[in-house]
């Protein structure tokens, strides 16, 4: 099913990419239900090996399973489950990472987050327990034009799973049942299914028949279904395709991160952007989970190589984000990521490896080597007005022929881009009458000065006037404000 289980009008997704559950909940109760985001994407939540060689604590050794024990540095099974509740009850939706197409690399022996150990040579894990005979042959995928190497050989010399095995199938489902169990307290909405491409449509379909309806205790309506999303890498010219999997649930449109980065990295003319979605050859909308980066190809050398936008674009981000968010096509996911070089370095961490809190600062930005993408006004902004036109569609595009469009959602959104000069024209806004607040372009270059294109000086900064009743005799005095 496609429905995100998300409370409201609330319908884009956060990916808090590697935060702790600790500080995943504080955020969804100071920042994320204030703002209208739906809900929060989890780094896995399953033990996964501590990688020291080569890179130090890569960020990609989350993607390592060494048991379904819920251990790993984001944090323990009691801070998740205080996270899910905390999250639930102000209406933010928990989505986990789950990896099981594979466990760990092939490098003998491996040790976990929470201290179990594997032994990668002979495929034994013992804290699942996991054997030899639950993995597919030590063949390496060569082939992406062959559908069989893709699904039954390692990726990377990840020990390959057998979906097809009764008991590999009962105990991933016991790992995803758990997350969604009434008894122990547990709530989540659905799951990102990482690597699906790698597994087969058929041992999905029978694993995703399996899971549990929603946990009505965390607010699900009875009968809920959890909320699949399924990661297939195609760009097209692969055996494998997303279509296998649409049947199943949503599937990452990889290729729209990839054109919205042609886009707006200015290599298009925005005009052509006036069928944008099933016309450029996307997959069908009510498919669709979309984003303009994720944690890999942000990195520059995953699907859509260096056309893909990140913070480090930080203008054409915030266009981009804008326009992802304005338009109606798909599910939509904003990223949230720590800063990062060409390593391929894990996240902000102490010197025992512990991950390091994001602080907040007093303009609402984060600290701490973490972007906080989702704390730019533009993009927050943003969120909010795709909750406050939910169920429209696109109505009454313009363009200039070039690099000026704009575009009404029903009769309760309009937005204008411009990818070049100021925009001097009148026109249909679709909206009622009235004067209007312009939160996005004001501040689009991400200053708080005011808006020079008003004729007000150059970091003119805002005029607060501070309402404090003391007539004298009370515990507050205005001498505390007028500093
Ligand atoms: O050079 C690397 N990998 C080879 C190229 C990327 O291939 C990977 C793909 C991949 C790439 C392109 C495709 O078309 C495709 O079907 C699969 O998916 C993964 C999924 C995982 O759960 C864990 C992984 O290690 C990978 C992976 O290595 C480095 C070193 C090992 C991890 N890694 C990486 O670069 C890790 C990448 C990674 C990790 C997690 C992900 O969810 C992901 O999408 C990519
Ligand atoms: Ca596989």
């Amino acid at each position: 099913q496609y429905d995100t289980n998300m409370w409201g009008d609330r319908n884009t997704m956060v990916h808090l990419f590697e935060w702790k559950w600790n500080d995943i909940a504080d955020e969804c109760e100071r920042f994320l239900q204030h703002k209208g985001y739906g809900g929060v994407q989890v780094s896995p939540v399953n033990e996964n090996a501590i990688v020291t060689s080569g890179t130090y604590r890569p960020w990609w050794e989350r993607y390592q399973p060494i048991s379904y024990n819920l251990v790993t540095r984001s944090g323990n099974e009691e801070e998740f489950a205080s996270m899910v509740r905390r999250c639930n009850n102000v209406g933010v939706r928990i989505y986990v990472d789950v990896v099981f197409n594979h466990m760990t690399g092939n490098s003998g022996t491996v040790y976990g987050t929470g201290g179990s150990i594997g032994y990668s040579d002979s495929k034994y894990y013992p804290a699942v327990p996991y054997g030899s005979n639950d993995f597919n042959s030590d063949c390496g995928i060569t082939n992406y034009n062959d559908a069989i190497n893709v699904r039954n050989c390692e990726l990377v010399g990840l020990r390959d799973l057998n979906q097809g095995s009764t008991y590999v199938r009962t105990t991933i489902l016991a790992f995803l049942n758990k997350l969604i169990n009434k008894l122990i307290n547990l709530g989540v909405a659905g799951f990102r299914v990482d690597a699906a491409k790698h597994m087969w449509p058929g041992d999905l379909e029978v694993i995703y028949a399996g899971l549990n309806n929603l946990n009505t205790d965390h607010g699900f309506a009875s009968g809920a279904r959890p909320y699949i999303f399924q990661e297939v890498i195609d760009l097209g010219g692969e055996a494998v395709s997303f279509s296998e999997y649409t049947h199943l649930g949503a599937v990452t449109e990889f290729k729209f991160s990839a054109e919205i980065g042609r886009v707006f990295h200015g290599y298009d003319q925005l005009t052509w952007l006036s069928n944008w979605g099933e016309g450029w050859g996307f997959m069908a909308s009510q498919y669709a989970f979309v984003f303009v980066d994720n944690h890999d190809n942000q990195r520059g050398h995953g699907a859509g190589g260096s056309n893909i936008l990140t913070y480090k674009n930080a203008k054409q981000y915030k266009m981009a984000i804008a326009f992802m968010l304005a338009h109606p096509y798909g599910s939509t996911r904003v990223m949230s990521s720590f800063y990062f070089d060409d390593t391929e370095a894990g996240p902000p961490a102490d010197s025992n490896g512990n991950i390091i809190s994001p602080g907040i600062n007093a303009d609402d930005t984060c600290s701490n080597g973490w972007v906080c993408e989702h704390r730019w006004r533009q993009i927050y902004n943003m969120v909010g007005f795709k909750n406050a036109v939910k169920g429209t569609g696109l109505n009454d595009w313009w363009s200039n022929g070039a690099q000026q469009i704009a575009f009404c959602r029903g009769g309760s959104g309009f937005v204008a881009f411009t990818n070049g000069g100021t925009i001097a024209q009148t026109m249909q806004t679709c909206l009622p009458a009235g004067t209007y607040c312009d939160v996005i372009s004001a501040l689009i270059a991400g200053d708080y000065n005011l808006n020079t294109d008003h004729g007000f000086a150059s970091g003119a900064r805002p005029y607060i006037f501070q309402e404090v009743i003391d007539l004298g005799g009370e515990a507050v005095s205005f001498s505390e404000y007028t500093h």
